[in-house]
């Protein structure tokens, strides 16, 4: 933290933060141990039980909160399962600050042990100042520092710089379902006074250095399914004899992507928008440690070699992953078995200005095209269950000044402006639904392993982190104040 920069005000709140780290942490313990999978289905009354968890941290702060109805939902096999609802949560109504609404998610990726964890992902444990469980980034972290933040002004009975809006859901990782309505039907209600809305759910582009997101990837999921018939068959009975689905599956699914990483998908790349030469230069700008993100990734080699390639390809360029095959033998041991059914999973992250209906056409286009030429007998389905749009702001914003100065306050240096290559679904649909300023205000670190086997947030970013959104909240009502009176003295003269 750079004292030199902070006002007395602030060195009390973050004395507040550094001697309570141990009260902020025990709570995280307490979110993390709820199994809060979004994903599997058989753990949705877990979900539920984290809003609840949620509601009940923000009603004790003294906010009001109001669990909104999703209703349920349908999934690929007809099971018909409830969403967990959307929590909209209020504190505070002082006409003269702005309304800031922050936005998180408490539903997480799956996480079992045995997939390569060094200790159990829903208990929270600190190694060498690292916090590790499911959820502690992505996003349970994120969302207590909020409000770890909110409530240290109550504690030390400051008045509140901002009045504070919460929008919590549980449905994030499984694309944010029921959400869109929600904001749609609140839009003149709830979010009618929202000047400004910060969502953390991404992280920083290096290990160590603070950033400010204003711009994400899209994503369109797809599920390609080829079936020979109703039941599974013995391979030595039947291997050689019939077209059998698995292969057609893995001919399609080789058909997406080369070994350079290009997309073999005709026309996807035809609207990607054009990079401008100021963009250009704003990349060269960027401290990005190729080494470090190697390290974090954990491979050995990435597909391009400069810096400006590299975040081209991950902020501004369409990527392509294949995510799985449902339906195909994955235990470990040997089963002499051909599938019946196999279903491949994989989703295109797309970028400004690619259109989803137009990608569906293409990517249905092509797996016929390549599925066609395999004279195959059997049955070809492709699906889009999930779309989402990507998201892009301008960074030039009152929001991200703010936060740059309290950035600079907090960790003494000013932040990389980046783009984030995953999708926060609620981006786009903030700014196309409210019309307000959307800003992504990252705690976690590049190395927090978000979605993969041992997840973590350090106690340095957990609790510097909550920091920050404390000093963020008095410099947005400075810069808002401002800029209130300086309109007003205009309108006056
Ligand atoms: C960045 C955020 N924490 C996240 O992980 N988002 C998911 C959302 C998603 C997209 N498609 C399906 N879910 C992601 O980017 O994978
Ligand atoms: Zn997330
Ligand atoms: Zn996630």
């Amino acid at each position: 933290m750079s004292s030199s920069s902070s006002s007395a005000l602030e060195m009390e709140i973050f004395q507040y933060i550094d001697a309570h780290q141990s009260d902020f942490i025990k709570d995280l313990k307490e979110w993390v141990a709820v199994e809060s999978d979004s994903i599997q289905p058989h753990l949705r009354k877990e979900v539920m039980q984290m809003m609840t968890l949620a509601a009940d941290r923000l009603a004790t702060l003294g906010a009001t909160v109001n669990l909104v109805n999703l209703g349920s939902h349908q999934l690929p096999d007809g099971q018909v399962l409830p969403l967990p609802p959307v929590l909209l949560g209020e504190l505070g109504k002082d006409p003269q600050n702005p309304t800031v609404c922050f936005y998180g998610h408490v539903d997480v990726q799956p996480a079992k042990k045995e997939d390569g964890w060094d200790t159990d992902p829903y208990t929270l444990t600190e190694i060498d100042g690292n916090l590790y469980g499911r959820g502690a980034t992505d996003n349970k972290g994120p969302v207590l520092a909020w409000i770890n933040a909110v409530e240290t002004f109550s504690v030390l009975k400051l008045a509140m710089p901002v009045n504070f809006k919460f929008v919590i859901e549980g449905m994030e990782e499984a694309g944010s379902l029921g959400l869109e309505k929600v904001l749609e039907e609140e839009n003149e209600s709830f979010f009618s006074d929202v000047d400004y809305i910060v969502i953390s759910d991404n992280l920083w582009l290096s290990n160590k250095k603070p950033a400010l997101t204003y711009g994400s990837r899209g994503n369109a999921c797809f599920f390609v399914e080829v079936e020979c018939g109703s039941k599974d068959l013995h391979s030595g009975t039947f291997g050689g004899i019939i077209h059998e689905p698995l292969l057609d599956l893995i001919a399609l699914l080789d058909s997406l992507v080369d070994s350079t990483g290009h997309i073999q998908i005709p026309g996807i790349y035809d609207s990607v928008a054009a990079l401008t030469e100021e963009e250009r230069k704003l990349y060269e700008s960027i401290e990005f440690d190729l080494e470090e993100h190697r390290n974090n990734c954990g491979v050995k080699k990435f597909l391009y070699g400069t810096k400006e390639e590299i975040l081209l390809h991950l902020w501004r360029y369409p990527s392509l992953s294949i995510h799985g095959i449902e339906g195909a033998f994955h235990e470990p041991g040997i089963k002499t078995v051909i599938p019946a059914k196999v279903i491949g999973k994989f989703s295109i992250r797309q970028v400004p200005n690619m259109d989803l209906s137009v990608v569906k056409k293409q990517v249905v286009e092509h797996l016929e095209g390549v599925f066609s030429k395999r004279n195959s007998p059997n049955k070809l389905k492709v699906s889009m269950p999930l779309g989402v749009k990507p998201w892009l702001a301008d960074f030039n914003d009152l929001l991200y000044k703010a936060a740059r100065r309290a950035i600079k306050t907090v960790f003494g240096e000013g932040p990389d402006f980046i783009r984030d290559g995953s999708t926060i679904p609620v981006a786009r649909m903030f700014q196309t639904v409210t019309q307000k300023s959307v800003m992504m205000l990252p705690i976690g670190a590049a190395d927090a392993g978000e979605h993969s086997q041992k997840e973590k947030i350090s106690r340095h970013n957990y609790i510097e982190g909550t920091k920050l959104f404390a000093a963020f909240f008095l410099e947005i009502s400075k810069l808002h104040q401002n800029l209130h009176e300086t309109s007003h003295t205009e309108t006056i003269n």
